[in-house]
C-alpha cells in the first residue's frame, strides 16, 4: 500500500474532484494525510456508502461480511413465517419446498424437519421483506447500482446430516444458474439466522475466485447421493485452502456470483437456518446459454417447469423473467 502526503490547492476543481474520490473522507483543505489505494476498482461502485477498506476487501476477495445487519426481531418473524409455510398453514404461488434427498422417499410430515430449503418466496410478503430491508439494499446498491432486481430468494434449513453427507452443498459458482450478465452487477446477500460455524455447516469460500471465469458444473459423484440441482465444479481440487465463514445471528455476507463457495455438513441436531437473496442490476441483459457450460442446468430447470406447470418450450431466461421483482429504481431490462 502506498502512502503519501498530497498538497491540494483549495478551490481547484475537476481533477480535484477525481482525486477526492480516491482519497479518504478527510475534507480536502490545505494539507491532508491520506493512504492511497489502487484506484482501479471494478467490482464495486462508488456511492459513498462502503468505506474504502470495505471496497478494497470485496475487490480482492469477492465477498464482504457485515456484522449484525439484520435484527433479532426480523429474524424471529422470518422464522415464524417459515414454520407456517412448513406446516402448510398457508400456501404461496411459485414457492418451491425442497426436502433433503436422504429423506425424500420417506413419508411427508408437515414439519420443518422434512424441509431442506424454501426457494422462490417472492410472493410471500413476510419473507420477501428480507429483500427490501433498507440496510441490505443500501449495500446491494454498491454492487448493482440504483436499478435493483431481486432475482432469487431462498431460506435454507440445512438439516442434521442423516449420515450420508448429503447436507453438504458442493463447491460451486451461483452464476452457473443465471443467464444474465454482466456478472459484476449481480450480488448475493446471505444472512445467518443463528450462529453458524463449522459444526452446523457454515459457508465455505475460496477468496479471490470471483476474478476467474465460470467453470463447468455437474453433479458430484457422492456415494450418499446429491440433492436435485446441487451441481458442483467438475474435478474441483479440494487441496485449495477453503475459508470457513463463521457468522453470528444477523451477520450478512455479500458475495460475487463467480465466487467459488459451498457449505459443509451439519453435524448438530439442529436445523441450520440462513435467508438469502440474489440481486442483479435491472440493466443487466439476458444471454442465451445454448452451447455454453450452462446448458445442462437450463435443461434441468426447463424440465422441472414442464413437470410442475405443464409449460413447454421455455428457456432458462423465461424462468428468471417471471421470478424477478423490482426492489428499487426502474425495471429497465431484466
Ligand atoms: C433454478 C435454480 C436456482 C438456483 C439459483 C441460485 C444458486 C443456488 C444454488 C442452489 O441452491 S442449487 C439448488 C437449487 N435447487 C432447486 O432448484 C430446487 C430443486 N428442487 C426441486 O426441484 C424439488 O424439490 C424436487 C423436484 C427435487 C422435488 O419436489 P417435489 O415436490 O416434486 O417432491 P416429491 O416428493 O413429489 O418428489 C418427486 C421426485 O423428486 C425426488 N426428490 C425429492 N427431493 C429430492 C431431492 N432433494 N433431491 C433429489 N431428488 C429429490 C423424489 O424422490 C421423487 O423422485 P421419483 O420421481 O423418482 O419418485
Ligand atoms: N471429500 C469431499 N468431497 C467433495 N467435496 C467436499 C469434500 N469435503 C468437503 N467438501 C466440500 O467442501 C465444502 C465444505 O467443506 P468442509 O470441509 O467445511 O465440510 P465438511 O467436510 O462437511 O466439514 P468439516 O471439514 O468442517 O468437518 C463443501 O462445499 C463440501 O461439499
Ligand atoms: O448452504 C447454504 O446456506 C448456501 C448454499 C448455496 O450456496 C446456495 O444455495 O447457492
Ligand atoms: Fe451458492
Ligand atoms: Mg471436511
Amino acid at each position: 500500500m502506498l502512502s503519501y502526503r498530497p498538497t491540494v490547492a483549495p478551490g481547484s476543481s475537476g481533477r480535484l474532484a477525481v482525486l477526492q474520490r480516491h482519497l479518504s473522507a478527510v475534507p480536502l483543505s490545505g494539507q491532508v494525510t491520506s493512504t492511497v489505494y489502487p484506484t482501479n476498482f471494478c467490482y464495486t461502485l462508488d456511492n459513498n456508502f462502503l468505506t474504502r477498506e470495505q471496497r478494497q476487501f470485496y475487490e480482492e476477495n469477492g465477498f464482504l461480511v457485515i456484522k449484525n445487519l439484520v435484527s433479532a426481531d426480523d429474524i424471529e418473524r422470518f422464522r415464524k413465517e417459515f414454520e407456517r409455510l412448513c406446516k402448510k398453514e398457508i400456501t404461496v404461488p411459485g414457492l418451491l419446498i425442497m426436502r433433503d434427498i436422504a429423506i425424500s422417499k420417506s413419508e411427508y410430515v408437515p414439519d420443518q424437519k422434512a424441509i431442506t430449503k424454501l426457494q422462490d418466496f417472492q410472493e410471500d410478503p413476510e419473507l420477501f421483506r428480507y429483500c427490501s430491508l433498507p440496510q441490505i439494499v443500501k449495500y446491494v446498491e454498491c454492487f448493482t447500482g440504483p436499478n435493483i432486481m431481486a432475482m432469487h430468494t431462498m431460506l435454507i434449513n440445512k438439516p442434521p446430516d442423516a449420515g450420508k453427507k448429503s447436507s453438504r452443498h458442493p463447491m460451486h459458482q451461483d452464476l452457473h444458474y443465471f443467464p444474465f450478465r454482466p456478472s459484476d452487477h449481480i450480488v448475493c446477500a446471505w444472512t445467518a439466522m443463528e450462529r453458524i460455524d463449522r459444526s452446523n455447516g457454515c459457508l465455505v469460500v475460496i477468496p479471490g475466485t470471483h476474478k476467474g471465469t465460470l467453470k463447468q458444473h455437474d453433479y458430484p459423484e457422492w456415494e450418499g447421493g446429491v440433492n436435485k440441482m446441487y451441481h458442483g465444479i467438475r474435478d474441483f481440487d479440494l487441496s485449495i485452502p477453503r475459508v470457513h465463514l463463521v457468522m453470528e445471528k444477523g451477520d450478512t455476507v455479500f458475495f460475487h456470483p463467480l465466487l467459488i463457495h459451498g457449505s459443509g455438513m451439519n453435524k448438530t441436531a439442529g436445523f441450520r437456518k440462513a435467508i438469502s437473496c440474489h440481486y442483479a442490476s435491472a440493466d443487466c441483459h439476458y444471454i442465451d446459454v445454448k452451447g455454453t457450460t450452462q446448458e445442462n442446468i437450463e435443461t434441468e430447470v426447463v424440465e422441472l417447469a414442464k413437470k410442475r406447470y405443464g409449460l413447454s418450450g421455455l428457456t432458462l431466461k423465461d424462468t428468471w423473467m417471471v421470478r424477478g421483482r423490482l426492489i428499487n429504481g426502474e425495471r429497465t431490462n431484466l
